[in-house]
Parts: structure tokens; C-alpha cells; sequence
């Protein structure tokens, strides 16, 4: 069998992204900046991006920590509140800022203090979202403590999405970072107005990677990994060529002394790897060929985005990438997908 040594792609899009603020977003961003053309920016800062004016403000300070040269765009979301005003939400999407809206159950997640406890307090906000056509992001968890926390995902599914999208019928959802095989199952079922975003950590570990053995910190991410059928129906998704699946990194940097302590931090650092890991992953699923599609550009597609004229080239051979990143506050560990990657990114080009 004949293996080929290039692979030239659009420049991809990450449809999941924490930059966080500050010295954080400085030492994170260029990592982003180098090989996404566009991300969707999550809202869960302290205090969150609540407002139009919020999200106008957090762009300018992303630009503003660009890479002299970069070529990225930041797409701003609004993280919704039991307060959010529908005006504010569709002035703010009328005016081209903001691309989504973002859905924590509140408590479920890294801060998510501030979202969502009653549903009905949000109904007016959702259908305007649904009449001008602005899609919700969903971090899908129940946050019922009896709720084991592997099932988290399914019953959120039952219990809160289905139901809120029969409430809301023309609402465009993305279910971010989806961990299961009901999630998969869940998307292909309803073809309108419906996606998923799969991150890179996801494809490649299960709960034992977080468990056995020792307990592993910078495995621990929300929501949780589960069993291995489920890391199986998500690779399966992610390489299968339909479109309702698309690449949300869910990088989500924190430092070492905030993982790695008695009551650590979840989320996995997958920035600077994320390429190298998923043309490996691609390959071994026989589907390199898909890769294009989920990470350039069936994201664009569903969020009736234009795909990136810029391309990317990966190339066969271990990518050179540091295992830890410095910043002011500590180091953070890149995720370790427990394999050298057979590719590397080894051209950018602008067009
Ligand atoms: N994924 C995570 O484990 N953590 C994210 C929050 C989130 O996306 O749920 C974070 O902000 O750290
Ligand atoms: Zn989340
Ligand atoms: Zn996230």
C-alpha cells in the first residue's frame, strides 16, 4: 500500500476555544494563531463575557495580543445569563461581533457560576436568537448531583436539550465537545439545525487514561472522558465525512499548580499539538482524507461561514513542540497523547 508524505488543507477553524485574559492569553494565543484561521472564543472568563460590550472589549484585548503578522480571527460569543437581555444579544449579532451564544448549566463546568438554572427565564432570548439566526453553543451536562457524572452527558440530552429545542423549534444548536455515543446518536437523528463539535483529547483518550494506574491530572477535563465504545463512536463520527461533525479543540489552558493539586482544574491544552495528533488519528482510522472536511470546513459550513482560501500543509514525520509552555503564572502541559504523531505542520501559506 503507497502512503503519502503531504497532505496540503484550508487552513483550519477551531469551533471551541478558551484564550482565557491577560499574561494567560498572551502565552496561549500564538499557538492558536499560527494554525487556525478563525476560532469561536468561549465566554467563561471571571466574570464571564455577559454583554455585547463585554465581548467588544475581550476582542480588542485579543487582537491586541496577536503575533505582529498573525492572521486570525477571533469570533466573540456571549455567555448567556438568566439576565441576558435579547436586545443586547441581537445588537450585538446585527453589528457582526458575536457568533454565538454560549449555554452552561450552571455549576457544570469551569466558571459557570453565572448560567443557566432555570430554563424558562431564557425562552425569550433563545427565540430571538432563533429568528435572526444566531446558534447556541451548549455545554451538555446536567449538574444534578445524582446524577453519576459518566452519565452526564446522556441524560442532559433527555432531560434539558431535547426538550429545549422542541420549545424552540428553529434554533440553530451546536452540542460542544460531545463525549458520547448518545451525543453522536443524538445529532445524526436530527438533521435540522443541529451539530457537534468534537475536540482532539476525546479521540484519543478514555476514562482509564484519567484513572488507572495512577491518577492523571492533565486527563481530567469536562465533561469527563468516558468508556472506550464512546471514544470509538466519536472517532467514528469525526471521520466519517458527515458534515454535522466538526473540529472544537476545547483547549482550555491551565497552569500546572491549578491541575495539579488537591481539587484540580479541568481541561485539556491542545493548542499547539492539535494538528499533528488529529492527521495521526485520521490516518489510523483509514480517513485522512476526511480530515479537510472536519477540521476546515464543516464548521464554516454550519455556522454559514466562507471557508479559508489560506492553506495548511502537514507532512509525514514527528512534529517539533514543546511538551510545557511558560507563562508568568506557572507552567502548562501541552496534552500528552501518549503517541509521537506520524505528521507535523510544515507550511503555512496565505493563499
Ligand atoms: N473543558 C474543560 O474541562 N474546561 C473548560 C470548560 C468547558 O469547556 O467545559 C475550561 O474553561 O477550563
Ligand atoms: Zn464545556
Ligand atoms: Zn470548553
Amino acid at each position: 500500500m503507497s502512503t503519502i508524505d503531504h497532505l496540503t488543507l484550508r487552513r483550519p477553524d477551531d469551533w471551541h476555544l478558551h484564550l482565557r485574559d491577560g499574561d494567560m492569553l498572551r502565552a496561549v494565543l500564538p499557538w492558536t494563531a499560527r494554525d487556525f484561521a478563525r476560532a469561536i472564543i468561549m465566554p467563561n472568563l471571571v466574570p464571564p463575557v455577559v454583554t455585547g460590550a463585554d465581548a467588544e472589549a475581550y476582542r480588542a484585548r485579543i487582537l491586541a495580543a496577536l503575533p505582529e503578522g498573525a492572521d486570525f480571527t477571533p469570533l466573540m460569543t456571549l455567555y448567556l445569563t438568566e439576565a441576558t437581555e435579547a436586545e443586547d444579544v441581537a445588537r450585538a449579532h446585527a453589528s457582526g461581533l458575536v457568533t454565538a451564544v454560549k449555554l452552561y448549566p450552571a455549576g457544570a463546568t469551569t466558571n459557570s457560576a453565572s448560567g443557566v438554572t432555570d430554563f424558562a427565564r431564557v425562552q425569550g432570548v433563545l427565540e430571538r436568537m432563533a429568528e435572526i439566526g444566531l446558534p447556541l453553543c451548549v455545554h451538555g451536562e446536567v449538574t444534578d448531583p445524582a446524577v453519576d457524572i459518566f452519565d452526564r452527558e446522556a441524560v442532559f440530552i433527555d432531560r434539558v436539550l431535547d426538550p429545549l429545542r422542541r420549545r424552540v423549534p428553529g434554533l440553530k444548536v451546536v452540542m460542544e465537545h460531545i463525549t458520547t455515543s448518545q451525543g453522536v446518536d443524538y445529532v445524526k437523528a436530527h438533521p435540522e439545525h443541529l451539530g457537534a463539535t468534537i475536540t482532539t483529547h476525546h479521540l484519543v483518550i478514555n476514562r482509564n487514561h484519567i484513572l488507572a494506574g495512577g491518577i492523571r491530572p492533565h486527563y481530567y477535563c469536562l465533561p469527563v472522558a468516558k468508556r472506550e465504545e464512546h471514544r470509538l463512536a466519536l472517532r467514528a463520527a469525526a471521520t466519517s465525512g458527515d458534515a454535522r461533525f466538526f473540529l472544537g479543540t476545547d483547549s482550555a489552558p491551565h497552569t500546572d499548580p491549578a491541575k495539579l493539586q488537591p481539587c484540580g482544574c479541568a481541561g485539556c491544552f491542545t493548542a499547539p499539538n492539535t494538528l499533528p495528533i488529529l492527521a495521526h488519528v485520521f490516518e489510523e482510522e483509514g480517513a485522512l482524507g476526511q480530515l479537510e472536511g472536519f477540521a476546515s470546513l464543516n464548521g464554516s459550513t454550519f455556522y454559514g461561514l466562507p471557508p479559508n482560501e489560506a492553506r495548511i500543509t502537514l507532512t509525514r514525520g514527528a512534529p517539533d513542540l514543546p511538551g510545557q509552555i511558560e507563562t508568568p503564572d506557572g507552567p502548562v502541559t501541552v496534552f500528552d497523547p501518549g503517541f509521537v504523531p506520524n505528521w507535523h505542520v510544515s507550511a503555512r501559506s496565505s493563499c
